[in-house]
């Protein structure tokens, strides 16, 4: 029988997961209608037509320009009264209309109060005025001459009466809904931000997350990218959200020019900007990550210490609360979420990023070995990827040092189950490079000690369990120590993070253990990339690149068991899950300390579907694969599951250099956790907030993809 209860909590489990109000986001949105100078009607018909689109697409807050409902460019009319009576009438409008609308608008207007005139911003919701923040840095230099006008907000604290009711008026308010955690925004007027410390340093140490800017700002050439960094190094340094709207067409051309820029950022990184230079009304949507902002002033300890310093801001702020009573469940996802957070989408930035990553790794080795005063390397060569990565690393840092290539001793050591492919190309890549290159096989030691452990495989039985495949690990790893021993050199290191993340290796003796790891902090997936970019950039000869490409098509494997047919490799993807889903989670887990519940709504709308979003350049098309919830959220339980039970493996890890910020899982260079912890809490998370699948919500969700609005939004680097 059809069980309508358990149907329901299906359904609102789902509705939940899918809603970004539950899952830590606020939709804003900055906007920037067109406009007509001394004209408050027709400015207050442009910014209801785009408020109530906002609404409609369930938008938490919306920014318009400075001075939007007069225009900022009306000069000595500012001083009409005719003029100012009209502002106000349009205002009061506003607030009347605002009563079927869902967001708070931060509209611009003049406000008169005891005999001076203020340049405003007024938050306005559900019929209410919420409050009044004057402008504090009134510009008058060179083509701007607001002190003609208007009076410094600066030590101005109070009430305003507007339409006669009086409501709070300062720039000491911040604004916080009692309904939606997180959303707690601030508001300042253009110049403000172009001075040193911006009023909003202060409300961001108070607890602002979100803040917000009226702009009226002309256009000369090169000011939009002015703008630009302003933003990006407000929101970064002040672990914030910042959304700037500045006015644009309609604006007086008698002396002056008007592009029209509005742009929200998170974390130093912009998420959204309009097309600027039209002659139509323009509006963007972003949902700000505002549980990740909180998380990331925790994790920051200098955030609390710049607010000690500054005397504790908190204290000399007012909160204006409200009811925002958000829109629930799928609004879809407005930010582009990278499949890849390891391997950005963005061509100019991968590339950047490739540079770093490899250089960080040669010099990292390089100053070992000049320090150590050792010669030479060891390292196993067997053919797949990390190794392969591992030695053409090596090959550049001793071309650095000026050493000769033959130092680096290559040992590949075919076991059980290496497969001919693998060896041909442990064997081209060494000789490409010029590299000494030995073999060693190790199946009669490998014998020698299950027989000595009695192990049924030495009976004969096709018996291939750990202990099969950690002897066969282990006992390279002893010849590569044993070997570095006998002469004078480090053993280099392979793993990479993602093997460690998931305990994928041998713990001690065993591929886990080396004198020093030149991959330890690099995820699987931009080593994949790494390999492809040295290939793409020609770092290597032709034979070298040749052999490159080769290793990328292989299927990844530890070649540890012996499979039933000729030609195929144990797959390691088939056992643990695919290396581009675990690295999501390690970068969202480990970097950001978000739920799992919210990793796997983030992994769905990066994943859901092939043909959305863009993919990193070069990446192969018939590896493109797509993922569903149900998956997401088994891999994702697997993950919990083993980084838990294997923190001991990175507990005792060797040294190397952290790479990426998302990405050490080294206990000194970032990631610190008890060997003991047990990950029931997040399995509970997982299984209680992320439904199995979706038929439940009988919607569907690709309707509400996510949009993208720009590139990922990747936070500032600390
Ligand atoms: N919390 C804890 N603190 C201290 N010790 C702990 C422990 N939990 C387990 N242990 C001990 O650790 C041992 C298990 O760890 P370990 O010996 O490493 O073995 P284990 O993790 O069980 O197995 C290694 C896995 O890695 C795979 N592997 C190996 C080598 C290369 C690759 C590759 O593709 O890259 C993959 C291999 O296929 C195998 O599935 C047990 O003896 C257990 O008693
Ligand atoms: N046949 C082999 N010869 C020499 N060394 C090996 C061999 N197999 C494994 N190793 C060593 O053990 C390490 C771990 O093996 P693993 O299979 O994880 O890595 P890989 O083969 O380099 O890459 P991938 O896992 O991507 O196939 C290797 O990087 C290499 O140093
Ligand atoms: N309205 C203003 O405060 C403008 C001044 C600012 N420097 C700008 O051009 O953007």
């Amino acid at each position: 029988m059809f069980d309508t209860s358990r149907h329901r909590q299906g359904a609102r489990k789902a509705a939940d997961f899918l809603s970004i109000y539950q899952q830590g986001f606020v939709r804003v949105a900055a906007c920037r209608p067109t406009c007509r100078i001394a004209d408050p009607a027709f400015n207050l018909e442009a910014t209801l037509a785009l408020a109530r689109e906002g609404s409609d697409a369930g938008v938490a807050l919306m920014v318009f320009p400075e001075l939007g409902l007069s225009g900022y460019s009306i000069d000595d009319l500012f001083l009409q009264r005719a003029l100012l009576d009209e502002v106000e009438r349009g205002l009061l409008d506003l607030v009347s209309a605002s009563c079927d609308l869902h967001p708070v608008l931060l509209v611009g207007a003049p406000l008169r109060r005891e005999g001076r005139l203020y340049n405003c911003a007024v938050a306005v919701h559900r019929g209410r005025i919420l409050g009044v923040v004057p402008k504090g840095h009134l510009p008058n230099y060179r083509e701007f001459y607001e002190k003609r006008w208007f009076a410094s907000g600066r030590d101005v604290r109070g009430e305003i009466s507007v339409g006669g009711d009086p409501v709070p008026f300062g720039m000491d308010l911040l604004f916080q809904a009692d309904d939606v955690d997180g959303l707690i925004f601030h508001i300042e007027i253009c110049e403000d931000v172009w001075a040193p410390a911006p009023p909003s340093d202060f409300a961001a140490l108070a607890g602002a997350l979100i803040l917000t800017n009226l702009s009226a700002s002309n256009i000369v050439v090169g000011k939009a990218d002015t703008r630009r960094r302003l933003c990006e190094l407000q929101s970064g340094r002040c672990w914030a959200a910042y959304i700037y709207s500045a006015a644009g067409y309609g604006e007086s051309t008698t002396d002056l020019a008007w592009d029209g820029q509005a742009c929200i950022y998170e974390l130093g990184a912009q998420i959204a900007e309009t097309p600027r230079f039209s002659v139509d009304s323009q509006m963007v949507v972003a949902d700000i990550d505002v549980e990740r902002l909180q998380l990331e002033r925790m994790r920051t300890g200098t955030f609390n210490e710049a607010a000690i310093a500054n005397g504790m801001p908190d204290r000399r702020f007012r909160r204006v609360s409200f009811h925002l009573d958000p829109p629930l469940g799928n609004l879809g996802l407005r930010r582009h979420i990278d499949r890849f957070p390891f391997v950005p989408d963005d061509p100019a930035r991968l590339d950047q990023d490739c540079y770093e990553a490899f250089n960080i790794q040669v010099s990292g080795l390089a100053r070992r070995l000049e320090a150590t005063g050792i010669a030479k390397i060891c390292i196993g060569v067997s053919g797949g990827l990390d190794s392969t990565h591992a030695l053409i690393v090596a090959a550049k840092a001793f071309d650095l040092l000026g050493r000769p290539r033959t130092d680096i001793l290559g040992f590949t050591m075919p076991g059980f189950a290496t497969s001919a492919r693998t060896k041909l190309n442990a064997h081209a890549l060494m000789s490409g490079l010029g590299v000494t290159a030995e073999e060693i096989d190790i199946k009669p030691l490998a014998n020698q000690m299950l027989a000595d452990l009695q192990h049924p495989f030495a009976m004969g039985q096709p018996v291939y369990d750990t202990t099969f495949e950690n002897v066969q690990a282990g006992l390279r790893t002893d010849l590569l120590f044993r070997a570095a021993n006998q002469r004078n050199a480090l053993v280099l290191g392979t793993g990479n993070m993602s093997e460690l993340a998931l305990g994928w290796c041998t713990y001690g003796v065993g591929d886990q253990m080396s004198h020093y790891n030149v991959n330890g902090s690099l995820p699987k997936t931009l080593i994949q990339h790494l390999i492809r970019w040295t290939a793409s950039n020609r770092l290597f000869d032709t034979n070298v690149t040749d052999v490159l490409l080769d290793v990328l098509g292989t299927t990844i494997s530890p070649e540890l068991i012996p499979q039933a047919s000729e030609g195929e490799s144990q797959s390691t993807e088939g056992k643990i899950g695919p290396y581009e889903l675990h690295d999501f989670w390690i970068y969202y887990f480990t970097r950001f300390g978000l739920p799992p519940s919210k990793i796997a709504f983030l992994a769905l709308h990066a994943w859901q579907d092939v043909g959305a979003g863009s993919w990193p350049p070069g990446f192969p098309e018939e590896q493109k694969r797509a993922y569903e919830l149900g998956a997401i959220r088994a891999w994702l339980e697997v993950f919990l599951r083993r980084f838990f039970a294997n923190q001991f493996k990175r507990s005792a890890l060797p040294n190397g250099p952290k790479v990426t910020t998302g990405g050490s899982l080294s206990p000194r260079g970032d990631w610190r956790m008890p060997s003991d912890a047990p990950g029931q809490v997040w399995i509970d998370e997982l299984r209680r907030n992320v439904p199995e699948g979706l038929d439940a919500v009988g919607e569907d969700l690709a309707t509400q993809a996510s949009t993208p609005v720009a590139t990922e939004a990747k936070p500032i680097v600390r």
